[in-house]
């Protein structure tokens, strides 16, 4: 099936309309009618080689919302008219001990990413900035009804980059938590963790979105260019969640963390990061890192969204504007996530 999509032909070239290829929807696939597709920032770092080489031309785009179009014959989990969302990976091994438990993020053969990947059949996978796609069923999300349509498709990157940090660091009341960077994935860490009911405080460059930050459920917001800061917050913290796309000083940071406190990076900058190990040793503070989560967690994330009415705070787009929206990404300048409307590709 051949289908509309926004391409990147290169590193260092703007995105372009183009037709690309969905393979046939087998037993256990869904074809999906794709509705809205969010921006990442995950997507601006691939597509610009911050992560080494890429297969071009490349369709980015791992947070999407569509209709199921068509099933396969083995598909009982999703029906044709269904809402279904699909997130950052769409295959992984199964078999493995980290797909058993449910970790298919941490596949030990490589989940398959949903854009810039090889998928089992051996052909490179494209992403969400596209008219359809066809997934493997067990790769698909339901979209409880109740969240705007749109406003969800973020929650499967951003949502669940943040949700499932939070839930396995026991984020909930009684402990104190920092969210560093307000951006796409900063802003719904902030809903996230004030409806699991705890501390919230955002670390943020400046005050400029304090307003915005305390309208989400902060609890608390510093401006990490203020020299009174970090004197201010040390040893406060039991998780500290740095969502930044570029490196950060990680000591002036750890030293914010309580005793056994842990400073999660879901921030995936190009550059290598340093610290001194004094400043874990001196409080037997964690650093540590996570990605993405499980297809299982991903759905009790969108499950607790719904019941929490927590979606993206949305700018949605047209498919051609997508190579403006990385620009003011890039600059900061989102208030929270870019969101295509993909029916502006045909
Ligand atoms: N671990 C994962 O599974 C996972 C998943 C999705 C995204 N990511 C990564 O998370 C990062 C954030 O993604 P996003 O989509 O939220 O991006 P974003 O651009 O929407 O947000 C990034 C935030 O960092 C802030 N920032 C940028 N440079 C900064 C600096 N030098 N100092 C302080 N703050 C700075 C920006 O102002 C913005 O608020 C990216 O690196 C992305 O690749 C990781
Ligand atoms: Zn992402």
């Amino acid at each position: 099936m051949r289908v509309h999509a926004y391409a990147a032909p290169g590193p260092s070239e703007p995105l372009v309309p183009t037709i690309i290829e969905r393979r046939d929807v087998g037993p256990n696939d869904v074809l999906i009618e794709i509705r809205y597709a969010g921006v990442c920032h995950s997507d601006i770092h691939t597509v610009r080689g911050d992560w080494g080489p890429q297969p071009y031309p490349l369709v980015p785009g791992h947070e999407i919302v569509g209709i199921v179009t068509q099933a396969g014959s083995e598909v009982t989990r999703h029906q044709v008219g269904d809402r279904v969302g699909v997130g950052c990976m769409v295959n992984s091994c199964r078999d493995c001990v980290n797909c058993r438990n449910g970790d298919q993020q941490y596949c030990l053969a490589g989940m398959v990413p949903t854009y810039a990947g090889v998928d089992r059949d051996g052909t490179i996978t494209q992403g969400g900035y596209a008219t359809h796609i066809v997934v493997d069923a067990d790769f698909v999300l339901s979209v409880p009804e109740g969240i705007d349509f749109a406003a969800a498709a973020p929650l499967l990157c951003a949502g669940i980059t943040t949700y499932s940090p939070l839930r396995h660091w026991n984020a909930g009341p009684g402990k104190n938590i920092a969210i560093v960077g307000l951006g796409g994935l900063g802003h719904l860490a902030v809903k996230i963790a004030h409806a699991l009911g705890t501390e919230v405080t955002v670390l943020s460059q400046s005050l400029k979105k304090q307003e915005d930050g305390l309208r989400l459920g902060a609890d608390h917001y510093h401006a990490t260019s203020d020299p009174d800061t970090f004197p201010q917050l040390a040893g406060q913290f039991d998780l500290i969640i740095n969502t930044v796309s570029a490196p950060i000083n990680l000591d002036a940071y750890l030293r914010l963390l309580a005793v056994d406190g842990t400073l999660v990076n879901v921030g995936a900058p190009a550059e290598p990061l340093t610290l001194n190990v004094f400043t874990l040793i001196d409080a037997r503070r964690s650093y540590a890192g996570s990605l993405i989560g499980g297809i299982h967690e991903t759905q009790e994330m969108l499950n607790f969204c719904a019941e929490h009415h927590i979606s993206a705070d949305i700018e949605l787009i047209s498919a051609d504007k997508i190579n403006h929206a990385y620009d003011r990404v890039l600059a900061s300048d989102v208030r929270y996530r870019f969101v295509i409307d993909t029916t502006t590709l045909d």
